[in-house]
């Protein structure tokens, strides 16, 4: 059996502080993969527990199957949850760990059959009469996942399952995951902070912002058609460029993106999208390149679509199969607030949680006023999406550097080439920037470039 969950303008609250996590809405479809993105802190966990019952919802309404579940008590909600932390006893054998939950649920019955059956889905059948301390963290996880499974749930609640694992486990176990789940057509609510783990498991991504859902949307289209410059800047590796930039629109002339030292003209006649951009004409927008929309060759090998700048090379990161090379275009690039926001340890976060809920005995009393100034400082920040760290300059006029601000920061353009190019430091390089790649948001940070029927590499 697999259950439809669907969240209506969900919020919690823990104590007066802001909300953890606020209005959130989402429909999750039976047998479907939802994976649950966002920097630490954004709250997802939280979304996770009202899920399943762990957390009190403070408003909103939590649905299953269409019926009201705010006050279903967990065990009544048919899901098992996989954490981190793999969570197994440890003076258990890993057969009577993956028993456990069937042992509750039915004392009298022999659940050999289903134990054996489980484990062998997973591969840890050798492994069953050992105990969890005698296992590599890969195998605690899958024992872990087999205790979750054996029951057959209705839904699987997995909160970072891999983050404990080593980078080549763990694209070992996300494959299992998938696979895994699809052959059960368990409905699965997937917690990550990691975008590629996110992207490879979900049928739809929902990346979370202080507490509020930015955009919910397959992989494809959430890489594409990133709905702010904060989903743009979370999803894709290496990360999407963006520099700050104002439109210039003469009554006569070639309209262009102003970069600062250099200028994006943009091809005549003017793109349906282009031409929104008019409306823009001397305000501060931001610009972004996905690297592969930039590439280092000169003006006279340019396709249509692609428009020439130059860079000075400032560094070359090389990846064995290709080269990133870091370059200084003369731009300045935009800040994204809480990308990666500081927040306390998740070790610590726990620590907290299990002290307010009576759990355990850590206090954390010793390390809680570093974490709460560290809250302040990188606290919730919601609301519309603010990418520029200035204010907006006055209209018609384009944006300057105040003295104050930082100088324009060596490279601000990230390319890809191949393993093979050679480049010099300090060398200058002529680039190509293909504009059917362009992205282009406001100065909140929404997209108003391209406009959703355009997406660039998706064939659909
Ligand atoms: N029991 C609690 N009491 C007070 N605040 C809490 C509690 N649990 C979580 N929070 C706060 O709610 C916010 C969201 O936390 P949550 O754990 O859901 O985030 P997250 O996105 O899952 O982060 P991480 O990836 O680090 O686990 C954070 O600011 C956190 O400090």
């Amino acid at each position: 059996m697999t259950r439809a969950i669907s969240l209506h303008n969900v919020s919690k609250a823990y104590g007066r502080t802001q909300r953890a996590v606020d209005r959130f809405s989402l429909s999750i479809d039976p047998g479907e993969f939802v994976v649950l993105l966002g920097p630490s802190g954004c709250g997802k966990s939280t979304v996770l527990r009202m899920i399943a019952g762990l957390e009190e919802i403070t408003e909103g309404e939590l649905l299953l199957d269409g019926e009201p579940a705010n006050y279903l008590a967990p065990r009544e909600r048919g899901m098992a949850m996989v954490f981190q932390n793999f969570a197994l006893y440890p003076t258990m054998t890993n057969r009577a760990n993956i028993g456990f939950p069937l042992k509750l649920e039915n004392p009298g019955r022999d659940h050999t059959a289903r134990v054996e059956n489980t484990a062998r889905m997973l591969g840890i059948e050798s492994v069953l009469d050992r105990y969890p301390g005698q296992l590599s963290g890969g195998e605690r996880q899958r024992v872990a996942m087999g205790r979750a499974i054996s029951r057959r749930p209705s839904v699987f609640l997995m909160d970072e399952p891999l983050s404990n694992l080593d980078a080549k486990l763990r694209n070992h176990l996300r494959a299992e995951i998938s696979q895994l789940t699809r052959e059960l057509g368990v409905t699965t609510v997937y917690v990550t902070h990691d975008q590629a783990e996110a992207m490879s498991l979900g049928d739809r991504v929902a990346v979370m912002r202080g507490g509020r859902l930015q955009q919910v949307s397959p992989p494809r289209e959430v890489y594409a058609l990133p709905e702010n410059v904060f989903v743009a800047a979370f999803i894709g590796t290496p990360r999407i460029n963006l520099l700050q930039a104002v439109v210039h629109a003469p009554l006569e002339g070639r309209m262009s993106i102003d970069l600062g030292r250099q200028r994006l003209p943009l091809p005549e006649p003017l793109s349906p999208d282009h031409q929104l951009l008019r409306i823009q004409q001397g305000r501060q927008i931001i610009v972004g390149l996905r690297s592969e929309a930039a590439r280092i060759a000169a003006p006279s090998q340019a396709r249509p679509g692609e428009v020439a700048l130059s860079g000075i090379v400032e560094h070359v990161e090389y990846q064995g199969h290709e080269a990133l090379v870091h370059l200084n275009t003369g731009s300045q690039p935009a800040v994204v607030p809480d990308l990666e926001s500081a927040r306390p340890e998740r070790a610590a976060q726990r620590r907290r949680r299990a002290a307010g809920s009576g759990i355990g005995g850590a206090s954390g009393g010793g390390v809680g006023v570093l974490e709460r100034l560290r809250e302040r400082a990188t606290g919730h920040i919601s609301g519309p999406v603010v990418a520029l760290d200035e204010p907006e300059p006055e209209r018609g006029r384009p944006a300057t550097r105040t003295p104050d601000r930082p100088a324009i920061t060596a490279s601000d353009l990230v390319v890809r080439t191949g393993p093979d190019m050679r480049l010099r430091t300090g060398g200058q390089v002529p680039l190509l920037v293909d504009l059917a790649h362009l992205y282009v948001f406001d100065h909140y940070g929404r997209r108003i470039c391209p406009l959703p029927k355009d997406i660039p590499g998706l064939d659909v």
